[in-house]
């Protein structure tokens, strides 16, 4: 296996008065890895993703990527490598731009966020066009149309073209199919596995549905009271049924 891309070692999360909500994580991920995330609520997952993304501090440990300590880096200089798609569909979208607007904007991670002085070309839209129909939910009929008027689904779609617009090192998925219906869902999921698996992005993806955890990704990890109880890749991830992974599912 190749080194890897981010390694958390040791990883203390601790609040409040003590407690410790990561417990000495270890936890590296590799080029290439979709990496689905179960556990019960509570379990750290989300904190496990703040904790990457910047967004929560460490109370002891490192955060490795590609070699260099980052723990100390802020979660804005972050977004430069780290892209997430979250839960609910009003985040990750400015909701007055249009659809082609927001995909414009978001061509900018890593330089300063402006439109100012790049315009919509046609050409620019015939790309659109043809990026957003793959999302297979008549988003591309609506490029023009203001991010807030758009059904839940596209806009989690939209966010997820415009969290791998320009390709992040790393993209975290934070239950970004929860909020949909069961068919909306189901479409999204699958236009997310087609386009994780053909830019070979590398992920993280949380979900409470455990038929999407055991179908999609190389590899699947558990988390159960702050700490990653199972981490299985390949052949071993194949092997396993619900039945198997519920039983890691204590309180
Ligand atoms: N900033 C914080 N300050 C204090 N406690 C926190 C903070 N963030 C998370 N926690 C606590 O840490 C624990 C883990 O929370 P976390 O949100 O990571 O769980 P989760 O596995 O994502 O759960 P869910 O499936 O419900 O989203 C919980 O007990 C939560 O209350």
């Amino acid at each position: 296996m190749t080194n890897s891309v981010f390694s958390l070692k040791n990883v203390v999360v601790t609040v409040g008065d003590g407690v410790q909500i990561l417990k000495s994580v270890n936890f590296d991920i590799y080029d290439g890895d979709f990496i689905t995330v179960l556990g019960t609520n509570g379990a750290g997952k989300s904190t496990l993703f703040n904790t990457i993304a910047g967004n929560l501090s460490i109370s002891s440990g490192e955060i490795l990527h590609n070699g260099h300590n980052i723990a100390h880096e802020t979660a804005v200089k972050r977004t430069n490598y780290i892209a997430r798609v979250f839960q609910d569909p009003k985040m990750g979208t400015a909701p007055r731009m249009t659809v082609a607007e927001n995909l414009l904007l978001a061509e900018k991670r890593g330089s300063k966020r402006t439109l100012h002085g790049r315009g919509l070309t046609q050409k620019k839209l015939t790309e659109y066009a043809t990026l957003t129909k793959v999302m297979g939910n008549n988003l591309d009929s609506r490029l023009n149309t203001a991010t807030g008027d758009l059904s839940g689904g596209q806009r989690q779609a939209l966010s997820f073209l415009m969290a791998t617009r320009v390709k992040p090192e790393l993209l975290l998925l934070d239950e970004h199919t929860a909020a949909l219906d069961p068919k909306t869902s189901e479409q999204l999921m699958q236009a997310t596995n087609e386009q994780v698996t053909k830019h070979k992005l590398t992920a993280l993806m949380i979900t409470h549905n455990l038929a999407d955890a055991l179908k999609y990704g190389n590899r699947l990890i558990i988390m159960n009271a702050g700490n990653i109880v199972l981490d299985v890749r390949d052949e071993e991830k194949k092997a396993l049924d619900e039945n198997t992974i519920l039983r890691y599912f204590v309180s």
